[in-house]
């Protein structure tokens, strides 16, 4: 195992927070990431006057400034609590807490599925007035992971294929996806995400279990069986 993986792996913790502290600081984060959006969009859209954009700015630095005198130093990690509640607050592409994630609310089907009804706003714009391939590919990524753990068979994306079949417009969208196969450690997942006129983007993704995780998952079958 190289250094890094180890560093990474101490970023999955079981810190024991109850489903009620947990939902308490769902209810204190989440509207915080969403005000946060709305900045970002306004700051993207303003047109208001010199004065008003440094005034802005001010405030902005001292709502950073009382959010950083108590903070986590490096990356949210993944956590669970003491029911098994997964936290990926962090995440980039859905993360409660994190405010460059378009809020995504995927729902997920033990059978391997996952869905969502999703907006994005000007923030997500690539080509003009469209989604962002990257942006696409991010929330593909997501979704088809989602639908991977889902099922069952959850894996870091090993490889993702992408087909942008027609322009994906910005505003109120839909994904989808599901798990095609399992092949030993390999999750081929299929989805696409569409708008009003159809599907615009079609993915498939690997998704494996990484060495590291299979290992750790031999030796407690090990010590289990012993
Ligand atoms: C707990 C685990 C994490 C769970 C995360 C849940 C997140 C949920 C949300 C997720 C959403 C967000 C998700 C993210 O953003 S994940 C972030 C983006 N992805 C990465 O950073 C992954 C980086 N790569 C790796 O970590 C390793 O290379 C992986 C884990 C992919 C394989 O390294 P490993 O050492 O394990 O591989 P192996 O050599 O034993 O080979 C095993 C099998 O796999 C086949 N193969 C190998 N590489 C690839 C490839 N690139 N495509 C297709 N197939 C590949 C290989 O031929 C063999 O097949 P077979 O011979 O058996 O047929």
């Amino acid at each position: 195992m190289t250094e890094s993986t180890s560093d990474q792996q101490l970023l999955y913790v079981n810190d024991q927070l109850s489903d009620e502290e947990i939902q308490r600081e769902a209810d204190l984060y989440g509207p915080l990431t969403d005000s946060v959006r709305g900045l970002i969009a306004a700051t993207l859209q303003t047109e208001v006057g010199e004065s008003d954009v440094r005034r802005a700015r001010a405030l902005i630095g001292e709502a950073a400034s009382l959010l950083r005198a108590k903070a986590i130093p490096g990356p949210y990690g993944v956590r669970w609590g003491a029911s098994g509640r997964k936290r990926g607050w962090g995440n980039a592409a859905d993360g409660l807490r994190n405010a460059v994630a378009p809020p995504l609310n995927i729902r997920t089907d033990p059978d391997g599925r996952a869905r969502t009804d999703f907006h994005l706003g000007p923030q997500y714009e690539g080509p003009a007035g469209l989604v962002h391939g990257g942006v696409s590919a991010l929330i593909l990524d997501q979704v088809l992971g989602d639908a991977a753990v889902a099922g069952g068979t959850p894996g870091m994306t090993g490889t993702l294929t992408l087909r942008y079949r027609r322009p994906t417009p910005l505003g109120d969208l839909y994904a989808e996806a599901r798990v095609d196969r399992v092949e030993g450690v390999k999750t081929i997942v299929v989805g696409h995400i569409s708008g009003s006129d159809g599907i615009c983007v079609e993915a498939e993704g690997v998704f494996i279990l990484p060495r590291w995780a299979r290992e750790a998952i031999a030796e407690q079958n090990a010590s289990t069986a012993g």
